[in-house]
């Protein structure tokens, strides 16, 4: 059995549990549910509080891990990044009230409130700065307006929460950040279990971001069009019963696919449609 850990709570719980039910896992009912057993597809999920996943893989005692890359670098663990999820994305920055500092290297001697204080000491002593950081396990936003610290390091998102706080970003992001799939340093992934494990939620980012697109085309376009369409492979081309005339399928990024139908048209391509497609093995 494959021994997966999953985020319990927060940002990343939700979209996780989604992707892993589109890619055919069993998933848990219940949020009380601590363990579930998923025997056909042979892995056992363990629902786990985010920040402490990347200790348990590196441990070795799971196989493999759903987290953030940025609690996966504050926690220092033994576990590097094997798939990139693109949800759960932001940035991690510093913060202040204007007038405050103008960059980073103006930070000597204040105070830094954050959740994140693994990244935050690394990034000073990197840049050879002497801060305080002192740790808040949420809601860093309010850690200014009421004393404990003259900056934030937290994560943003839209930015939001730093505008209603009155404060303003600092200097370059310190990095950004998504849900990953973590596996212990060193141990690969050769392993024919988390190869599948790896191509099923590859299939489900794949089929979130395309759409199969068919049309019709003369001859004489086809050239033209496949220029357009060029698909993962190459695509699909059959003749018509209508002579002169080909109908095409080819797989095309989702964002694309209007702009692409468009251009399609204009070389006089006909009944251009597309479909959304459920699953995906590359
Ligand atoms: N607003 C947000 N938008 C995108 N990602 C976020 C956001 N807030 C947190 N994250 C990401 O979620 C992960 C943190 O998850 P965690 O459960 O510890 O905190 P949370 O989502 O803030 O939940 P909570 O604070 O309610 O416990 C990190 O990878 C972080 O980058
Ligand atoms: O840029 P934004 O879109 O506003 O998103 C960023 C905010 O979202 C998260 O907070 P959350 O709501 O999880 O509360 P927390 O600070 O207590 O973790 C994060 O810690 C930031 O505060
Ligand atoms: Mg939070």
């Amino acid at each position: 059995m494959l021994r997966i850990a999953v985020p319990n709570k927060g940002s990343l719980s939700g979209p996780a549990g989604e992707m892993l039910h589109e890619a055919g896992y069993l998933q848990r009912k219940d949020s009380k549910e601590l363990v579930l057993v998923d025997p056909e597809n042979e892995v056992e999920f363990f629902y786990l509080r985010p920040r402490d996943i990347a200790i348990y893989v590196s441990s070795g005692r799971l196989d493999i891990g759903i987290t953030g890359r940025d609690l996966l670098l504050d926690s220092g663990a033994n576990a590097e990044e094997i798939l990139q999820l693109g949800f759960a994305r932001s940035t991690f920055r510093y913060a202040t009230k204007p007038g405050t500092a103008s960059g980073v290297e103006e930070f000597g001697g204040l105070t830094i409130a954050t959740s994140y204080e693994g990244i935050v000491a690394k990034h000073l002593a990197d840049n050879g700065i002497d801060a305080s950081v002192v740790h808040l396990d949420g809601a860093v936003e309010t850690a200014i307006e009421l004393g404990v610290a003259q900056v934030i390091a937290d994560v943003v998102e839209t930015g939001t929460s730093l505008r209603n706080a009155g404060l303003g970003v600092i200097g370059e992001p310190i990095l950004t950040s998504e849900a990953v799939v973590i596996r212990r340093t060193g141990a690969g992934t050769d392993d024919p279990k988390v190869q599948q494990f790896l191509r099923r939620l590859q299939g489900v980012l794949v089929a979130r971001s395309y759409v199969m697109m068919d049309y019709d085309c003369r001859v004489e376009h086809l050239e033209k069009a496949v220029a357009l369409t060029p698909g993962l492979e190459s695509p699909t081309v059959s003749p018509l019963h209508h002579e002169g005339w080909v109908a095409v399928r080819a797989m095309v990024p989702a964002k694309e696919a209007q702009r692409i139908m468009d251009d399609l048209y204009d070389l006089g391509a006909r009944a251009i449609l597309t479909t959304a497609i459920h699953a995906c093995r590359l």
